[in-house]
């Protein structure tokens, strides 16, 4: 519209002289006009120049004297013509308008001083300050000998003003308002908190790049038979396309597959005819212990050394959503690797983590893993809800599932996971897990949570 406004007018006519004029004459805003013809301006279809203008404005006071007339008026308007006493004078008019009207007054030879009383000098008079101001708040022109008169008197300002002004130094030291945007999301923070503690305590971090994974790290390498339930597409989101992985180990393969149907290393094994097609397919990972699988395989390839690892990534279940649960999650996971660890090295180094993010006060139930025994699910008490909560799962790695591997037969490793969302949800008070992640997720959150201002460092 101000694009059509300014082409249009200046088709017929060479210019626009005043903006200002033009917006209040076509009824658009004046930023509107400014802007369309700066970005016109820089199409090259016009050209504008900026004009500087002075414009002055009334003070409090001179919007007073505008309207009620100036003081000078106002003490002349008080004499009767029979003449007043100065007392009952500055009594009619108040003692500001007496102060600043009287002199004045005096000056324009309107009043004059007798004995006792004042007389009026004039019978009319022109109160040419309100007429100025009247003038000025129409914007009118105005004789500059006025204008620097009506100054001294602090009835008006020029808009440039701000020059003679005394203005604050500005102070660089001063700290700002956080800034509104780019906040933490709650999970980053809490993943951040996590690996800080990991590296406390001296973990180093696994690469978990590969949220595709085959069937055979994620499943068959940690013992979990072929007809495990959780291999079931109702479970797993298997890929189509590529659907099958083209690399394994193929010695290792052998192991796993012989430890499958019947065992070794002590152990009966499953008993079934183990499937080298199952192992090739590929899918999204379900849990980070596929990276675990793949990194103590890594391991086992050279001289032993004790390590302890950790992840915290991406995994996918084939679930129905509902408020605590999504089809994706993040996974925390850490792991010992060393010579002769035991139950009581996985419940201490739990309670080193755990207590690490103010959980002091757990507990374990034996659970079941198919490449964990013992497994213990791990629990801690919640001040907040009064009860005890599932925090996540643990065990030590099977001798089928490490030994295959060629790890040294007195390594133990002891290896736990939870879930990143579950302690995020109960720091940040998130009972709906959409809240949190994916399309709904309420980005007020972030903005609510002062924890997730504060930088990454
Ligand atoms: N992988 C297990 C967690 C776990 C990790 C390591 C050892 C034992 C359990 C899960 O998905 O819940």
């Amino acid at each position: 519209m101000a694009e059509d406004a300014i082409l249009g007018y200046l088709e017929k006519n060479e210019e626009i002289p005043d903006s200002g004029k033009f917006a209040e004459e076509f009824g658009i805003d004046h930023d509107e006009i400014v802007n369309v013809t700066k970005s016109l301006n820089a199409y090259g279809l016009v050209l504008s120049q900026d004009i500087k203008r002075e414009s002055l404005v009334l003070t409090d006071e001179g919007k007073l004297y505008a309207d009620t007339g100036s003081p000078e008026m106002q003490v002349f308007s008080a004499i009767p013509p029979e003449g007043i006493s100065p007392d009952e004078l500055q009594r009619k008019v108040g003692p500001s308008v007496f102060k600043i009207g009287f002199g004045p007054a005096k000056q324009n030879e309107w009043l004059e001083r007798g004995k006792q009383l004042i007389f009026r000098k004039k019978e009319h008079v022109d109160d040419k300050v309100k007429g100025l101001l009247s003038q000025i708040q129409a914007e009118k022109m105005v004789e500059p000998g006025e204008i620097a008169a009506l100054k001294r008197r602090k009835l008006i300002i020029s808009h440039g003003a701000w020059k003679d002004m005394e203005l604050k130094e500005y102070n660089f030291n001063a700290k700002g308002l956080p800034p509104e945007g780019g906040h933490l999301h709650p999970l980053l923070k809490v993943r951040k908190q996590l690996k800080d503690i990991f590296l406390q305590m001296g973990f180093e971090e696994m690469p978990t790049n590969n949220f595709v994974e085959s069937s055979y790290w994620n499943f068959d390498a940690l013992f979990q038979p072929q007809q495990h339930p959780a291999r079931d597409s109702h479970d797993t989101f298997f890929l189509k396309d590529p659907s099958t992985t083209k690399l394994l180990p193929e010695d290792y393969v052998e192991r796993v597959k012989c430890v499958h149907e019947s065992g070794g290393y002590g152990s009966r094994g499953y008993g079934y005819d183990w499937k080298r097609e199952e192992a090739n397919k590929n899918l999204l990972r379900t849990h980070t212990t596929a990276v675990s699988s793949r990194m103590l395989y890594a391991l086992a390839q050279k001289p032993f050394a004790p390590k302890k690892y950790f992840s915290i990534d991406r995994v996918f279940r084939n679930e129905a959503v509902d408020r605590t649960h999504l089809a994706e999650f993040h996974q925390i996971e850490g792991l010992i690797c060393d010579r002769g660890l035991t139950l009581g090295d996985l419940i201490g180094v739990l309670h080193d983590f755990f207590s690490r993010l103010g959980m002091k006060k757990l507990r374990f139930k034996p659970a079941y893993n198919p490449y964990t025994e013992p497994s213990m699910e791990i629990f801690s008490y919640h001040e907040g809800f009064g009860k005890w909560v599932e925090i996540g799962n643990s065990g030590m790695f099977r001798p089928e599932m490490l030994l295959p591997m060629g790890l040294p037969d007195d390594v133990r490793v002891v290896a736990w996971g939870l879930s990143l969302e579950r302690p995020t949800m109960i720091l940040y008070g998130i009972d709906n897990i959409r809240d949190l992640f994916g399309h709904k997720v309420d980005l007020g959150l972030m903005k609510k949570n002062p924890i997730c201002r504060i930088g990454l460092e």
